[in-house]
């Protein structure tokens, strides 16, 4: 089953090497720092750093990871402060309190991100913004409990379990605090929920299609991002006993999003390096409370422009760079390897009935009617605009016909969205491959079964028996898509460093591993060469005669004569002919719709005369989701 040639690569080795011992050994060193000879004021800088590390790795979650760039962290650190500052005062313990500031920061993100995340586009960014300038305006409404704008004072020391923590025990607490959490991050970012964080980054109508909701699980990051901010919150306000709607405003909001960049956004450890640099550096200088939103803004636009990943980044860059991670991956990306057997695919008939959809005055999809039976490649073509990719968002669930039904082993599947259609069994390519830039090739195939075993996060944050059977049942199901198609060697491969035609196979494979009803492929030949598009006809052959249910769409005539049992033609949204590629090619509708008739009054007809007339027509972009 396994494809030849599939020793793992040095860089990937180096990918897989663990870091958390690097962080557990750094974290171990700050929880013995009162024992190492270091005073208060070094103390009290460690804790502010780790403080400032909770509230931006909660950012980093949320928008590192699933690019959803949020800036209410300072909102939900605020409601964590307050939160914990009245419930001490009120001689609750910080057993209780701590994790009522979580839950109050969680509450608010959700209620506040709610309406953001619907809005989609800068919706959470402008919404989240707002939640910032709204903090003063909330203590002063709430005077009497949180001391208005003068502030919160007399908030007395902190009680664990009943007993006074002192100093050094406030320490431990805190420090504690941040190593259980990038613990927990860890685990999260590492797990089949990181995979669907970098899958939502990547792109929404990506997410969609491998049967994610999409506005639930960007929610569910963002709520997860306020469990820190609401425990820093709560630590800070037991720090100094005093707190005040001034430490909470835009200044706070910048440095965190300042600290993130720097520290790396998509890294675990990074916000600790970014609190440390702005914490140690800048913040310690009293002149420079005067210009810290310029400085702040500047350090953003340092980071951003000079190191993409930040310092964690460029550490990562520089190990793998020690790998000869270039060489190999370049050696890697050769041709495919001998593909294994591919098991039995269950495909399922697809119907589309009467299917019309217009884009307001325009119709794009005209009375359209046609059948893609299991076992056969059915192959769609046309000239640019006449429907194609139109055809497949509507198969897809990206857009509504405006009559007509799409019908799946015999079930209409009116009504439902793309994450819908996608569990229903519908699996599909892009014209332009939709890789998440930081994941291995394994990674990007096993993202296509994340709506299945699901494996909850409290399984995956303790690392319970579900949590490594799901990782089991994902390596195994990427491995076997991989082999199928010959780049078994390439799964711990950066994929989006992958040559275009190797990208293209490690969509199919990811389609694959979705074990698909209905595949749908959007022009995979496209990009490229000869030997890349023979491989690519093998691939197709296989997924048919293992019984895969094929909707291709593609320029490509004689890649489409060549795989196709049956071939329907499309101009202008409307069904000119069908039929078997010899019937297609000879058909006159076909040849008077690409070629015309030619002066003399004959016309030439044939494959190349066709393929040369399809691909005469083509350009290269046209709007809609396919063309992403
Ligand atoms: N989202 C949209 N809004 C408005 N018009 C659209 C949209 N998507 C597609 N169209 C229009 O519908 C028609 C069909 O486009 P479609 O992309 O489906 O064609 P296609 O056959 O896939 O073309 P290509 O081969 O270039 O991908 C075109 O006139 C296009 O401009």
């Amino acid at each position: 089953m396994v494809a030849s040639g599939t020793s793992r690569s040095s860089a990937g080795v180096v990918r897989r090497l663990p870091r958390w011992p690097v962080a557990l050994a750094v974290g171990v060193l700050a929880l013995a720092a009162p024992w190492l000879g270091f005073g208060s004021d070094v103390l009290r800088q460690v804790v502010l750093v780790a403080i400032l590390a909770l509230v931006i790795s909660g950012l980093n979650l949320s928008w590192g990871y699933a690019g959803e760039l949020a800036l209410g962290q300072v909102a939900m650190y605020a409601v964590g402060a307050y939160v914990g500052a009245v419930l001490t005062m009120h001689d609750v313990d910080l057993a209780l309190a701590l994790p009522a500031s979580a839950a109050a920061a969680v509450v608010v993100g959700v209620v506040s991100g709610a309406p953001g995340i619907r809005l989609g586009g800068w919706g959470l960014a402008m919404s989240s913004f707002f939640l910032v300038l709204l903090v003063p305006d909330a203590a002063e409404i709430f005077e009497q409990e949180t001391g208005g704008l003068n502030g919160l004072s007399g908030i007395p020391q902190a009680k664990l379990f009943g007993a006074e923590l002192g100093e050094t025990g406030f320490y431990l607490l805190v420090i504690g605090c941040l190593v259980v959490w990038l613990a927990v991050m860890r685990n999260i970012v590492t797990s089949r929920q990181g995979g669907l964080l970098r899958v939502l980054r990547q792109s929404g109508v990506l997410a969609a299609s491998l049967g994610i909701g999409v506005s639930s699980a960007k929610l569910k990051a963002y709520a997860l991002g306020a469990i820190p901010a609401g425990v820093a919150g709560c630590l800070f306000a037991l720090l100094d006993g005093f707190i005040a709607p001034d430490y909470f405003g835009l200044t706070l909001m910048i440095a965190i999003i300042a600290g993130s960049v720097l520290g790396g956004s998509e890294s675990v450890y990074g916000c600790v390096v970014g609190a440390a640099l702005l914490q140690l550096g800048p913040m310690q200088v009293t002149a420079f409370e005067k210009y810290a939103l310029v400085a702040f803004g500047a350090f953003l636009v340092v980071g951003g422009v000079f190191f993409s990943g930040g310092i964690t980044g460029l550490i990562s860059r520089g190990v793998r760079l020690l790998a000869r991670r270039r060489s190999t991956a370049a050696a890697a990306d050769r041709r495919p390897a001998t593909p294994s057997e591919m098991d039995p695919i269950p495909g399922e008939l697809l119907e589309v009935r009467a299917l019309v959809k217009d884009f307001g005055g325009s119709r794009a999809v005209d009375d359209l009617s046609l059948i893609a039976p299991a076992g056969e490649v059915t192959g769609l073509i046309g000239a640019n605009g006449s429907g194609k990719t139109t055809l497949l968002n509507i198969i897809s669930g990206f857009y509504t016909p405006t009559s007509g039904a799409v019908a799946i082993g015999g079930s209409e599947l009116a009504g439902s969205g793309p994450h819908q259609r996608a569990r229903r069994g519908v699996a599909r390519t892009f014209q332009t491959p939709l890789i998440p830039g930081s994941s291995t090739v394994a990674e990007v195939v096993a993202s296509a079964r994340l709506r299945r075993h699901r494996c909850g996060l409290v399984a995956t944050i303790l690392r319970l028996p579900a949590y490594w059977r799901a990782r089991r049942d994902d390596r195994a199901a990427s491995t076997r898509a991989l082999g199928v198609l010959g780049i078994e060697h390439l799964a711990d491969e950066p994929a989006s460093s992958l040559a275009l035609g190797t990208r293209r196979l490690v969509e199919v494979a990811r389609a694959l591993a979705a074990e698909p009803a209905v595949l749908l492929l959007d022009e995979p030949a496209s990009g490229l060469d000869e030997q890349e598009v023979s491989d690519l006809a093998g691939v197709i052959g296989r997924l048919r005669d293992a019984g895969a249910t094929v909707l291709l769409v593609e320029h490509n005539f004689a890649l489409m004569c060549a795989v196709s049992d049956r071939i329907y033609v499309l101009e202008s949204g409307r069904l000119i002919a069908e039929g078997t590629p010899a019937e297609v090619q000879h058909d006159p509708a076909v040849i008077e719709s690409y070629l015309g008739q030619l002066a003399d009054g004959t016309s030439e007809t044939g494959p190349e005369a066709l393929e040369a007339a399809v691909s005469g027509n083509r350009v290269d972009s046209s709007p809609g989701v396919g063309n992403e």
